[in-house]
């Protein structure tokens, strides 16, 4: 599903954000990006979904070299892609109905066939009743919640969520994973970055990706959560 071999990025002529990054994601898989404020988890999230192109290395996504790709060809292969932005970025002129719906009309599936579609998922996400409201008369929490649900419609190959339960109460936190977790049981490879120490312990069986200072902190697949539960041996993980 994706593969990144010695990636780095580097803003302007700072030094490098991200450094040596190699790792795989297995098609499928439900991982979870972790570390501390700074160290670079938007920033590597930017690069799976394609907002930016990595300073050096090589980056395969969906079998495919992204870093020398044809710029003409990205909008395609972002489209396969759902993202739930740090910051939500919904339509604002769209109502919450519409902002949901937009990823259908997009591939071009006809209004007939996504209205009930969308009005489950509006009822999934607790927002029933504001179908036709404007982002901008939401709370935090609400647009969030839209967010997530304009990216998990679709039923992308991939959903890349930064931070997707941080305006939202512990309950609808849970009621959110569960619906990760059903996609991700559909064959959606989920990555999710967080903060949250209880989202983490919600989920068991989960692979966790922790960052430390622009890098990956242990090999991705080894460490899962809860502790304890590691793959493979100790011994092995020594260099
Ligand atoms: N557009 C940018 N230009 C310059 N530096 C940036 C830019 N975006 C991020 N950075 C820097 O890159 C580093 C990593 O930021 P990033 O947002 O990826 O971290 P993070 O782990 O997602 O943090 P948080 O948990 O606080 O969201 C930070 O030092 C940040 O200042």
């Amino acid at each position: 599903m994706v593969r990144f071999e010695n990636v780095g990025l580097r803003y302007g002529t700072g030094s490098e954000t991200l450094s040596d990054l190699s790792f795989t994601l297995q098609p499928g898989g439900f991982y979870m990006l972790t570390g501390a404020s700074g160290a670079g988890k938007t920033s590597l999230l930017k690069l799976l979904y394609l907002a930016m192109r990595p300073s050096r290395g090589l980056i395969r996504l969906f079998g495919e070299d992204v870093v020398t790709m044809k710029r003409d060809r990205l909008p395609g292969f972002r489209r396969r892609i759902g993202v739930v932005f740090q910051d939500f970025r919904l339509v604002p002129h769209l109502s919450v109905f519409d902002n949901i719906a937009l990823p259908l009309r997009v591939a071009g599936v006809a209004e007939e066939d996504f209205e009930t579609a969308v009005t489950e998922m509006l009822a999934w996400v607790g927002l029933a009743d504001r179908a036709s409201a404007r982002p901008a008369t939401l709370s935090g929490g609400e647009q969030q919640r839209v967010a997530i649900a304009r990216a998990v419609i679709g039923r992308p190959e991939m959903l890349v969520a930064d931070e997707p339960t941080g305006n939202v109460d512990p309950e609808m936190a849970a009621r959110l994973m569960h619906l990760f977790k059903a996609l991700n049981k559909l064959g959606t490879t989920i990555v999710i970055a967080t903060h949250d120490a209880h989202l983490l312990s919600s989920l068991p069986g989960i692979q966790l990706m922790r960052l430390d200072r622009g890098r990956i902190a242990d090999p991705v697949g080894m460490l899962k959560y809860p502790p304890g539960k590691t793959t493979s041996k100790p011994a092995e993980r020594r260099p």
